[in-house]
């Protein structure tokens, strides 16, 4: 991994029986950046990402965050040094409100246990209030003020998305990963959201791993983009450089017999 980068994953390897998800990938993360992976169904996008948060473990290869090798790491582990992640399928508790789903998406920040709020009611006390200056935070930053009451189950799809950022948002991670942010959006939601990750981004510091379809957010806000196909990573570089590249083409547009699987 080189000086420049925050996260990185070495010969990343995972097989399902006889299916290879991902086949020798590896991907350095710049610190800082935005950067997406992307490539037709199936490639092993989301597999990369699980193996990433501890979802996975991979037969073979390393994942190291910050000199640290967490390959064999539990999520639980993983998330509290700093790498929070959404799902292609919303994961909200959907009866609970808005409030409530980014206090749960805190608790890998939360110390005091149920025993030691009971002993040390005070301290766990000053702790509830700091957490919730931070969600708070959170909700004014993500436009959520208005909402904050409500189920999550009652809100729009896109709405939903945005609170899902906000828990991920709410562990205070360094890398997020995000899979698919703007899946199943109408274009204004879609316009919202990559504001949002943009944001994130920029004025929060956070470095963004983004799994995402539409090339034209993809093209727009990434630093850096890798390209999945079959499991394997047939081009990595900056928007410009991965728009040229041969293979990227190919697998596009169908220059060849592959006819444009992308
Ligand atoms: N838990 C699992 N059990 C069995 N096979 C799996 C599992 N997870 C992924 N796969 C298989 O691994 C391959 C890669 O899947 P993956 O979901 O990583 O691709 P993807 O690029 O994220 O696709 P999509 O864009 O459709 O989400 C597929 O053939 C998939 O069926």
């Amino acid at each position: 991994m080189d000086d420049v980068s925050i996260l990185g994953v070495a010969t990343l390897s995972k097989k399902f029986g006889g299916v290879t998800a991902v086949q020798d990938v590896s991907v350095d993360v710049p610190r800082g950046g935005i950067l997406s992976i992307i490539g037709p169904n199936g490639a092993g996008k989301t597999s990369l990402l699980n193996m990433i948060s501890g979802f996975y473990r991979p037969d073979t290869g390393r994942v190291v965050l910050e000199g640290q090798d967490i390959t064999q790491m539990k999520p639980s582990d993983i998330a509290a040094l700093g790498i929070a992640r959404t799902f292609q399928n919303i994961a909200l508790f959907s009866g609970l409100t808005v409030l409530d789903n980014l206090m749960l998406g805190r608790h890998v920040r939360m110390k005091a246990g149920v025993l030691s709020s009971v002993i040390y009611w005070g301290m766990a006390q000053k702790e509830d209030i700091a957490h919730r200056e931070a969600v708070e935070e959170i909700i004014e930053f993500l436009n959520l003020q208005d909402l904050r009451k409500q189920q999550s189950a009652s809100l729009s799809y896109g709405l939903r998305k945005r609170v899902e950022l906000g828990r991920a948002l709410a562990s205070e991670p360094k890398v997020l990963l995000l899979d698919e942010p703007m899946g199943g959006m109408n274009q204004d939601e879609k316009e919202d959201m990559a504001r949002y990750v943009l944001d994130v981004n920029q004025e929060r510091g956070v470095t963004v791993v983004l799994i995402e379809h539409d090339m034209g957010v993809v093209m727009d806000i990434s630093d850096k983009i890798v390209v999945l196909d079959r499991g394997r990573c047939i081009a990595t570089g900056t928007p410009d450089e991965v728009q040229r590249h041969p293979k990227v083409v190919e697998a596009y547009l169908g220059t060849s017999k592959s006819g444009g699987r992308l």
